[in-house]
């Protein structure tokens, strides 16, 4: 289990130390290896401090939980406590506090997020007593009458102080320089404090967190020492008593008188102890020591333990991490990539690998081939690309080997990708995915092929450039994997090709409808059939840098937004813009020209119609430049009756990707006169809500880029 630390508090660096020093004793005992993937914290100089490796801090809450699967919240307070927390269940993790106020006031909303359990909060109540698990476990099938108990060590222990003849204020002053009260001690003295984990226990049994404010609450700032001399005198103690009534839904916390029988008498200075009364097995106390450091930690640490098993059960925790040519073009980088794979499996995951062809060696291949025939025969030509990948993978399963970690290379045809016999473009129709379950079971890392699969009758095929991406959302489907990582040679998906716009950033977070818009329209960073086929299954994707410990792009379905965003800019140099000239203007035309381009497999991106005169139009459209070979000039000429048929090839499609793009004109506004004031003619537009467009000369793409990207200020957005 990946374990994440927020807030390194005294709590927070005793569960890290205890994680860190005690990791293996834990394991041994429980069976379980909990190891700590990050941690962040306000004070930065704690870092040095505690020791802290600097992969392991964490750059913001978000790197934070996506690198981790449990999320320890040790922050305190409810403003940031809650922006984590709730970020947390919203990413599916599990998260372990010990903030009693924040889950008395935000436990509902909580709750409400995640159908499985995701909050565990033993540490909240009573320190090192494990009321909450014997509530939630052991007596889960009991009715509870009544829960009643010394819930604050701090107000315990002025009482018990007072009991020996000093004042409330000296007291509170020996609580003080004890370290048992705070600097400003009215939370507990008012009793706010023990009113919170009433609320807790409350909704630990109830399901619903009531809040402090229909607790009646009293304090022990008025008591003198009068008060606990007429106790003696009657053979009584004065205790500062927390109460939930279950039969009569009331709580209280209130300074009570109690009696020798009493099994709370004996508990004074900053002893806890809780009394519970139920139907089937009568009544039980807990006793101990209910605040300090090492108790609290220890209480999150069972927690965590706890939480695993169910951390366990949701979350499958095979990853998939693809890594493109770019990362894997020396064995110095795929001895990286080995490393990073064993620093995955330390931290408890499976990772499943998808790797692709070293550098350019199918750019390479593709030119070998030219050199033989122009028309290379589709059958050969993927054998002779397939051999790219084959040798990657072997030689990133022996990296892995040489670590000592058990790891496997398999082709697509070994890893039972199945595709229909479409060479150069094949579709996946289908995974057999049991034999890399055997292998990861078996503890093997299993290392596939991207970009390759084979049909029913064991012909080996490709999937189409950039076809590793499509492999590895497609393995993560088949094998239940909740997230699948991206690996590449920049630090994410940024703001605009980093080559073109030298200050374009990284993107913390991106929905699927944006990534398929920003691959459609020219970002090499993901496949566009890998884009839509995980909108489609609900896989998150991380595009991570394979040789930094920067964040990385989170892919998923996104959070919601009003407000028009403009997320990135893009370009596309390989289009071709195909102009039908002088066509008839007659209905049918038109659909005579799609149905035409439809047959010959060439996809239209763009398409504008301009009348010349009263009887012709002039049509335009504009088509992948790879397309062009496919399309008959001919047979659309004579369909068309166009008189003529121009292909213009030194344009370029300039895109910018966002949320609600078209509700708002002023963002085209803002698009159109950016390139008025570079001088920068726009010959097309499409619009839809994710995307405008606009064609423009090929030469002015860099400058065009560039001020479109600082016109949105694109660089400032975090
Ligand atoms: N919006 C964008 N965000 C990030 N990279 C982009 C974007 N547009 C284009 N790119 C380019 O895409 C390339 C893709 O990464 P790379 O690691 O080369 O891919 P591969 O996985 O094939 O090795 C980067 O080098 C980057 O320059
Ligand atoms: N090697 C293949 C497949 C691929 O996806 O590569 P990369 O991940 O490096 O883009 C190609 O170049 O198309």
């Amino acid at each position: 289990m990946r374990i994440g630390i927020a807030g390194l508090g005294t709590v927070g660096s005793c569960v890290y130390a205890i994680l860190s020093d005690k990791g293996d004793e834990i394991e041994k005992r429980s069976g379980r290896r909990c190891v700590v993937s990050k941690v962040i914290t306000r004070t930065h100089s704690k870092y040095e401090k505690l020791g802290i490796p600097s992969d392991l801090i964490a750059e913001d809450f978000e790197d934070l939980i996506i690198n981790s699967d449990i999320v320890v919240e040790t922050i305190g307070g409810t403003e940031a406590a809650r922006k984590l927390v709730k970020q947390s269940l919203e990413l599916n993790r599990t998260v372990v506090t010990a903030n009693k106020m924040l889950i008395s006031e935000f436990g509902n909303e909580f709750m409400n997020s995640s159908p499985i359990k995701s909050l565990f909060f033993e540490a909240a109540v009573g320190g090192g007593i494990p009321i909450i698990s014997l509530l939630e476990d052991y007596l889960i099938f009991h009715g509870i009458k009544r829960i009643r108990g010394i819930l604050n060590g701090t107000t315990n222990f002025i009482l018990s102080e007072m009991q020996k003849g000093i004042d409330y204020a000296s007291a509170l002053k020996i609580a003080q320089e004890k370290g048992y009260a705070e600097a400003d001690p009215s939370s507990d003295v008012k009793g706010f404090d023990a009113a919170y984990k009433l609320s807790v226990l409350t909704g630990v049994k109830t399901g619903v967190f009531p809040g402090i404010s229909t607790i009646e609450t009293k304090g022990i700032e008025g008591i003198e020492k009068s008060d606990l001399e007429r106790a003696a005198t009657a053979g009584k103690k004065l205790k500062l008593i927390g109460t939930i009534d279950f039969e009569r839904e009331r709580a209280s916390v209130q300074p009570q008188e109690v009696e020798r029988d009493d099994p709370l008498w004996s508990v004074d200075g900053v002893e806890n102890a809780i009394e519970v009364e139920t139907d089937l097995s009568g009544r039980f106390l807990l006793r101990g020591e209910g605040a300090g450091a090492q108790p609290t930690a220890t209480a999150i640490i069972s927690d965590i333990l706890r939480a695993s098993r169910y951390a366990e059960k949701q979350s499958n925790s095979v990853v998939i991490m693809k890594f493109g040519g770019t990362s894997v073009d020396t064995p110095e980088k795929i001895k990286d990539v080995a490393q990073r794979v064993q620093r995955k499996v330390l931290s408890g995951v499976k990772p499943v690998l998808v790797v692709s062809a070293m550098g350019f060696e199918t750019d390479t291949l593709h030119e070998l081939a030219r050199e033989i025939s122009d028309k290379p025969n589709g059958r050969e030509m993927d054998m002779l690309l397939a051999t790219g990948e084959q040798k990657s993978i072997a030689l990133v399963a022996m990296a892995i080997q040489e670590l000592g970690m058990k790891s496997i290379s398999l082709s697509g045809n070994q890893a039972r990708i199945q595709t229909d016999s479409n060479f150069s473009n094949a579709r996946i129709v289908g995974i057999d995915a049991d034999l890399i379950n055997r292998y990861l079971k078996n503890g093997y890392v299993p290392v596939v092929a991207g970009f390759q699969g084979s049909t029913f009758s064991g012909e080996i095929t490709t999937l189409g450039r950039g076809g590793s991406d499509l492999t590895a959302v497609v393995l993560a489907k088949a094998l239940g994997s909740q997230l699948c990582e991206i690996y590449k040679d920049v630090d994410g998906v940024y703001s605009a090709d980093p080559r073109i716009v030298p200050n374009a950033r990284p993107i913390k977070e991106i929905s699927w409808e944006e990534m398929i818009e920003l691959s459609k329209q020219g970002a090499q960073v993901l496949q566009s059939r890998a884009s839509e086929f995980v909108r489609k299954y609900d896989i998150k994707v991380l595009v991570k840098n394979a040789h930094t410990n920067a964040r990385g792009t989170l892919i998923w379905r996104g959070s919601k937004v009003e407000q028009p965003i403009v997320r990135a800019v893009t370009s596309d140099q390989d289009i071709v813009k195909v102009v039908l000239q002088e066509v008839p203007d007659r209905p049918g035309i038109a659909a005579r020209v799609l149905k035409t381009l439809a047959e010959q497999n060439v996809n239209i991106d763009m398409i504008i119609q301009s009348m010349r005169s009263g009887d012709y139009n002039t049509m335009a459209f504009t088509i992948q430049a790879s397309d062009l070979d496919k399309l008959k000039q001919d047979v659309l000429k004579s369909r068309s009756e166009a008189r003529e048929i121009t292909v213009e090839g030194a344009i370029a499609k300039l895109s910018i990707v966002g949320v609600n793009l078209t509700a708002t004109p002023a963002i085209a506004a803002t698009l159109f006169e950016t390139l008025a004031n570079e001088g920068i003619n726009i010959d097309m537009i499409s619009a839809s809500n994710s995307r405008i467009s606009v064609v423009i000369d090929n030469k002015k793409v860099s400058l065009a880029v560039n001020a479109i990207h600082s016109a949105f200020s694109l660089e400032e957005i975090i």
